[in-house]
């Protein structure tokens, strides 16, 4: 963890992100539509396209799984899209938005974890922990460009980043409904809440599984731009600048005093918050409810 100039402060070895790679197509490199030199060429995966643009120090991460739901390949290709770019000094800023319509991110991809053993259900926590340990403490600044649904998952994944713009739609609602699922946020996406909007909107919201609109997430500072659905990509890049004309070492260690205390709290009793969501994700009650949510989902289609 060396604190200097082009710090990287995000504790590299968590977990070795290759090892968990199944069968992904992580690393191919292809040339960005009308070519270009180095600066222009796209890398990415199956789940996650990246468009570097080395002149602005800037890449825009797309998320491309259905509906964005953060399977185990998709957290995977996060972590190894993101330490890519960390390690290219060439980038200081990642705007991440989704590829898919309509949806940002779908939050946790519930076939990981439903009617899957124990086992499968550590290594997928593992993995929730492992992107949003590098996302929270990255050196890079993040921007969320919201264009889509952001439910639980998808708002941590948002929260992860130092800055979002949230599409003017109404049906783009943000927040974490894990309590209408019938499940229970961990205490670090708790704390991350609680960090972004405050202790007694977090308390009122997490109660209430609140998936807020543009306006009152706005309002109640989940996100800090809502613009036209057309604007979400100029406004992120205008919102990028605004960050990245702070000095990097100035802004990273900054962005470290205030996040570190939440980080290690997890790094801290990181076994047993994957023992707990083993034991309460595998209980039959928990199993059931959460094959009915899936199959709900289902029907709702078409
Ligand atoms: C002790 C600690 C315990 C737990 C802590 C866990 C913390 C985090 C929890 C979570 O993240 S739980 C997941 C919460 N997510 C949701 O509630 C979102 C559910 N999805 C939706 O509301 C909608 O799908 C949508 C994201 C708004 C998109 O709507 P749209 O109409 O565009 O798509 P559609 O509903 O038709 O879905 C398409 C397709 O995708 C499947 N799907 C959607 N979400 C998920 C998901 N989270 N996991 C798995 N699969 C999902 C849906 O079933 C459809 O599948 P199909 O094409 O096969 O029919």
């Amino acid at each position: 963890m060396a604190l200097a100039s082009g710090v990287r402060f995000a504790p590299r070895a968590l977990l070795r992100p290759w090892a968990l790679l199944r069968g992904t197509t992580l690393g191919r490199t292809e040339p960005a539509a009308g070519g270009g030199g180095d600066g222009a060429r796209r890398f990415g995966s199956q789940r996650v396209l990246v468009e570097p643009d080395a002149a602005s120090g800037v890449a825009v991460m797309k998320l491309r799984n259905p509906s964005n739901a953060l399977s185990l390949e998709l957290l995977t290709e996060l972590v190894i899209s993101l330490e890519k770019l960390e390690n290219d000094k060439t980038f200081r800023g990642i705007i991440l938005t989704s590829d898919c319509p309509r949806v940002f991110c779908a939050g946790l991809d519930l076939t990981e974890i439903c009617g899957r053993n124990p086992a499968h259900c550590a290594e997928y926590w593992k993995a929730m922990q492992e992107l949003w340990l590098r996302m929270y403490l990255s050196s890079l600044v993040l921007v969320a460009a919201i264009n889509g649904a952001c439910p639980a998952g998808g708002c941590i994944i948002a929260l992860s980043c130092d800055c979002r713009v949230l599409a003017d739609n109404p049906k783009y609602r943000i927040g974490l409904n894990e309590t209408l699922l019938g499940i229970i946020a961990p205490f670090w996406l708790k704390d991350t809440y609680v960090n972004t909007i405050g202790h007694r909107a977090s308390e009122q919201a997490l109660q209430l599984g609140s998936l807020f609109p543009p306006a009152e997430a706005l309002q109640v500072g989940l996100v800090d731009q809502v613009v036209p659905e057309d604007q979400v990509q100029s406004t992120a890049l205008s919102e990028m600048a605004r960050w990245l004309a702070v000095p990097d070492h100035a802004r990273q260690l900054t962005k470290n005093m205030m996040r570190k205390a939440t980080a290690d709290r997890l790094l801290r009793q990181r076994d047993a918050d994957t023992q707990n969501f083993v034991s309460f994700v595998c209980r039959d009650s928990i199993q059931k409810s959460l094959q009915a949510y899936l199959e709900k989902l289902r029907q709702r289609k078409g």
